[in-house]
């Protein structure tokens, strides 16, 4: 087995992504591996999707998924759409199916380059998501933060796309509230006892949210697929909004928009968007040790 694989660096709306080629292995991308990328400026990264051998008739490919602590993620909707390029580039095949922890994930690279996955049904139940407190309504639970008479963010809804979402609305920008405080102490709240994801959602229309997210495991980001995902569902349960949103994300460059459709007929969120390729190299899976393709100026760590 080769002590080097090939990885690209992609991004979906600014979610940085780095898309690991582990077919062929029976080895994984240890956390350790992901802790060394990430410090480094130009290998700094959200997550990490590598794409392994599948493990299930039907599917394309198994995909475990790291977060910069070098935690696992469950799911990842930019990343998704980032692996789908980079294999439709590889390929020339359009439809995928992917297996991850949190189940099958289908997808299609449509003709204008834009690709939609099937991100599967949301999960409401308290212990499902997962919660410490029991609550039958999971569309607004009791939290809050900031002073007690006053709070600054309060209320959240709660939902699980595989991975564990709280979605705070407030009625002005999400970019003018201080995210890079407020996130980390509610990513670890004990309300979640397995961590969370936190949004800031500003419901600008019947058809359209602006978002701003903490992810779990990885911080402030540029964008977060499925919690643009959790929050349309969120935004629908509780009639803010309809069934099919526009979700810009305010941190991503220009302003990126993931398109959400939160399906009638069978439950399923079926998110749609871009992403990029960067440029490509070959690191250790094991350390972390990387160098960037010649063609894109030769450069090693
Ligand atoms: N950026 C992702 C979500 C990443 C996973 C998350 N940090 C977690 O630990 O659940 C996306 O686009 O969905």
């Amino acid at each position: 087995m080769s002590a080097t694989v090939e990885f690209a660096k992609m991004n979906g709306l600014g979610n940085k992504i780095l898309v690991v080629d582990m077919r062929g292995r029976g080895d994984r991308v240890t956390p350790a591996a992901a802790i060394a990328l990430n410090a480094g400026p130009d290998t700094q990264f959200d997550q990490i999707m590598a794409i392994h051998d599948p493990k299930a008739a039907g599917t394309d490919a198994w995909i475990d998924i790291l977060n910069s602590d070098g935690s696992k993620a469950q799911a990842c909707g930019n990343g998704t759409r980032c692996v789908v390029q980079a294999l439709a580039s590889e390929t020339g095949k359009k439809v995928y199916t992917f297996q991850t922890v949190a189940g099958i994930l289908n997808a299609i690279e449509h003709e204008d380059g834009t690709i939609s996955v099937d991100m599967g049904k949301p999960v409401f139940e308290w212990d499902k998501i997962p919660l410490a407190e029991e609550f039958q309504d999971t569309s607004r639970i009791e939290l809050q933060i900031g002073p007690i008479d006053n709070p600054v963010l309060h209320s959240p809804s709660v939902a699980s796309m595989g991975n564990p979402h709280a979605i705070f609305w407030v009625d002005r920008d999400p970019m003018s509230f201080d995210l890079g405080r407020f996130g980390p102490l509610l990513e670890n709240h004990p309300m979640f006892p397995e961590r969370a994801n936190i949004t800031l959602a500003q419901v600008t229309s019947q058809s359209s949210i602006t978002t701003r997210t903490w992810e779990r495991g990885a911080g402030l980001t540029l964008a977060c697929g499925s919690a643009a995902c959790a929050t349309a569902v969120s935004a629908a349960r509780t009639r803010r909004t309809g069934r099919e949103v526009a979700v810009k994300v305010a941190s991503s460059p220009n302003q990126g928009v993931l398109t959400i459709e939160w399906r009638e007929r069978d439950g399923h969120v079926i998110m749609t968007g871009p992403a990029e390729w960067e440029w490509s190299g070959t690191l250790d899976p094991s350390t972390g040790a990387w160098s960037r393709d010649a063609a894109h100026g030769a450069e090693a760590r």
